[in-house]
């Protein structure tokens, strides 16, 4: 989380979470024990049946725990008005929950105007929602939910679960029934307003990729939801606990590991640039400097334009305006280097110049940069992962030592 940012989200503790449901043999939750940082985005992904969701709906209490506790910012709220524990969690699920006969802005004002809100105020923060997941309250607010796209749902969904600025946020695979396409713009949306608000959030996916994608830490769970491995999403690709979390990492850790590093957290590489206006001498002598035989020409507000080779030049007749191949590829700062890997594969020369965000030249990637990147991030995780190991045996085999003198010295009474 940046520096600075103020956290809006509660902390959770789920302690030894049980929940039997009617006479079953074995109980669907059992004895779930699980810390969540205040702001922390936490990811629940398991087999189906292995009771995420129970897990999911026990913290709210629309399921009633058999026994165990839950704290929220360390206050046990296992014995309060579940109705009056929910106006503090939002919850948003699959099918968007929306009441059919509600307009959107009543559906987003529900939970607000049970606590009491004014009217202006609600209505302040009903258009104040809708713009946050980026609908245009003046052409959603008074539709109705099958006037709406699965995606368009989904968004008034989360919104509502917003409404009443709650420090906790459930969501029970949110982005489950719509496209592939909608359903990333939607995970992106979701990264950009959890940037904005840090809530707490509680998520349940079936899908590893939206865990990866989404989460600060991940918790595999196996049957009865027992934790298979809780941990961040780096060290479960390259350090999965054993082979049940293996399996459900799947095939390409090393590609799924892309994802979570950004251009601009690895090194570009500089190739010599010019401007449209320089004079051709110029041009001439900047392309023999450099070490490949190849120039990028910026045009008038600094940005990617063409490619200049050595022999460019000679065939346009000295043209600046008519020499060399425009560029056609280019990424972001902020794509991931897996969208910085397409775009080289993609691209015929295997190089694509990184833009800022006004569009301005900042470097280039290549293949081979990618792949140091690669590797060096790769060994990077290993290494923290070792480390971390380490320290939890350090510690288990101090605490052991304790038990041991403790032991001794109840014996010697
Ligand atoms: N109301 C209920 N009564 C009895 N058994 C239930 C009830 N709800 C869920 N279960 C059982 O509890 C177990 C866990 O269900 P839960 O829905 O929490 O799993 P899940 O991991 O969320 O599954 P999925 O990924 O398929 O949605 C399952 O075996 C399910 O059949």
């Amino acid at each position: 989380m940046p520096e600075g940012d103020a956290v809006t989200g509660a902390t959770i503790e789920l302690d030894e979470l049980t929940k039997r449901y009617g006479h079953s043999a074995q109980p669907a939750v059992d004895g779930v024990s699980m810390e969540i940082a205040a702001g922390e985005t936490v990811i629940l992904v398991g087999p189906s049946g292995c009771g995420k969701s129970t897990c999911l709906r026990m913290i709210n209490r629309l399921i009633e725990p058999t026994s165990g506790r839950i704290l929220i910012n360390g206050e046990d709220v296992t014995g309060i008005d579940p109705v009056k524990l929910r106006r503090r969690i939002g919850y948003a699920i699959q099918s968007s929950g929306l009441f059919p006969h509600m307009t959107v802005a009543e559906n987003i004002a529900q939970v607000p105007k049970m606590l009491g809100w004014s009217k202006s105020t609600v209505r302040d923060r009903v258009e104040q929602m809708l713009d946050l997941v980026g609908l245009d309250p003046r052409e959603f607010h008074g539709r109705y939910p099958r006037q709406l796209s699965g995606g368009q749902q989904q968004r008034v969904g989360v919104a509502r679960a917003l409404a009443a600025d709650p420090p906790v946020l459930l969501m029970d695979e949110p982005f489950g029934a719509v496209d592939p396409i909608t359903r990333d713009h939607l995970q992106d949306e979701l990264i950009r307003l959890q940037h904005e608000l840090h809530k707490t959030i509680v998520f349940v996916t079936h899908d590893f990729d939206e865990a990866i994608k989404l989460g600060d830490r991940i918790a595999v769970l196996r049957e009865q939801s027992h934790i298979a491995q809780f941990d961040t999403p780096e060290a479960i690709l390259t350090n999965p606990a054993d082979d049940f979390v293996s399996g459900f990492v799947g095939a390409g850790a090393a590609l799924k590991r892309l994802n979570l590093t950004r251009v601009r957290d690895v090194g570009v590489v500089d190739v010599p640039t010019a401007a449209m206006d320089d004079p051709r001498e110029t041009v001439v002598d900047r392309l023999r400097e450099g070490t490949s035989n190849e120039l990028l020409l910026l045009d008038r507000r600094g940005r990617p334009y063409k490619w200049l080779r050595t022999g460019d030049l000679a065939l346009a007749k000295g043209s600046l305006a008519r020499a060399g191949t425009p560029v056609t590829g280019h990424v972001s700062r902020d794509a991931t280097l897996r969208d910085a890997l397409e775009a080289v594969l993609t691209d015929s020369a295997g190089r694509v110049p990184v833009t800022g965000r006004r569009g301005e030249y900042v470097g280039v990637v290549d293949m081979e940069t990618l792949m140091n990147s690669v590797h060096e991030l790769l060994e990077a995780d290993r290494m923290a992962a070792i480390e971390h190991r380490h320290d939890l045996e350090e510690m288990r085999a101090h605490h052991t030592q304790e038990q041991l003198e403790a032991g001794f010295g109840e014996g010697g009474r």
